[in-house]
């Protein structure tokens, strides 16, 4: 165990440049997607020394209770690991500053928790590889794979726990998040039960391949997100959103737009 001393990381947010369903597994959906994190936007999170309720303490402007909370289930999930980190968080407390939106399609939950892993992976020094990390995180929410490998740009498949590396220019995004709540669950089940359609093999070997850039230029929205007519159909102002040059991120309700 590390020295008596804050630990902080970045927990970035990202986008889906594309999000195509290639079939479904159970009650979920296998994804064709590229994720790219939005360097300008992260929430932060730190491990403070001090805690006054000798339980695990979560510090953070959330909507939701702490059962319900990412990081208290990345905490959990570690835990049957490593049952050490229960005492230490006892006197430790996490601290987040959250700067991204909830149920904005921008990753932040999956985001917080992949951070939390990564910062016990070398506070506790377990040396977890990478992809024992990414299974542990699967189990939170199917995002947290990605943010877990800390790659820029990569390309997402499976439920979301296939991650591979793709080499591109670094991008800048432009987000807005209209106030407009959307359930992850129920877009893809109107999606599922109205919009389904499955993406060619062949025609998800040539977006794989391509440039971010170069997608976004020879695609529409509703061509690059699958979920974004079942978004619209169940929240129908998202329309007005929908401009020239402005793409839709996961199940939303974010747009983004290249810099
Ligand atoms: C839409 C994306 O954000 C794309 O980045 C993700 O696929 C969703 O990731 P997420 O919000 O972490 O999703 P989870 O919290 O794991 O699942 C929420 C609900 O979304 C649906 N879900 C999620 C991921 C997936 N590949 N197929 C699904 O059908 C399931 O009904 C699930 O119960
Ligand atoms: N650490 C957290 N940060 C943000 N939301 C969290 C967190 N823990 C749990 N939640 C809950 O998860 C739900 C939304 O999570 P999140 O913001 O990751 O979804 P999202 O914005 O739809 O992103 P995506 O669809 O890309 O996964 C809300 O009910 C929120 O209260």
């Amino acid at each position: 165990m590390k020295p008596t001393k804050t630990v902080t990381k970045k927990a970035y947010a990202k986008v889906n440049i594309f999000l195509k369903i290639a079939g479904k597994r159970d009650s979920y959906h296998e994804l064709v997607s590229r994720f790219v994190r939005v360097k300008n936007l992260y929430d932060t999170i730190s491990i403070v020394p001090g805690n006054e309720k000798n339980a695990f303490n979560l510090e953070g402007d959330f909507g939701c209770e702490l059962e319900k909370n990412t990081i208290y289930k990345a905490f959990v999930e570690l835990r049957k690991y490593c049952p050490k980190i229960d005492a230490f968080f006892r006197v430790y407390t996490v601290k987040v500053e959250k700067n991204i939106p909830e149920f904005a399609g921008l990753g932040g939950g999956s985001s917080d928790a992949a951070a939390f892993l990564l910062i016990a992976n070398d506070l506790f020094d377990l040396y977890y590889p990478k992809d024992k990390l990414a299974r542990i995180g699967a189990k939170i929410g199917a995002d947290v794979p990605f943010f877990i490998y800390e790659y820029d740009s990569a390309n997402v498949t499976g439920i979301g726990e296939i991650v591979e590396e793709f080499k591109e220019e670094a991008l800048e995004f432009e987000v807005i998040t209209p106030k407009i709540e959307c359930n992850t669950g129920k877009i893809f089940s109107t999606f599922r039960e109205q919009f389904y359609k499955e993406i060619s093999e062949a025609q998800s070997k040539n977006l794989l391949s391509m440039n971010s850039t170069d997608v976004l230029q020879t695609m529409s929205i509703e061509q690059a997100n699958d979920l974004y007519e079942s978004a619209a159909y169940n929240e129908p102002t998202l329309k007005e959103f929908a401009k020239e040059g402005w793409f839709f991120s996961g199940s939303g309700s974010s747009f983004f737009k290249v810099k």
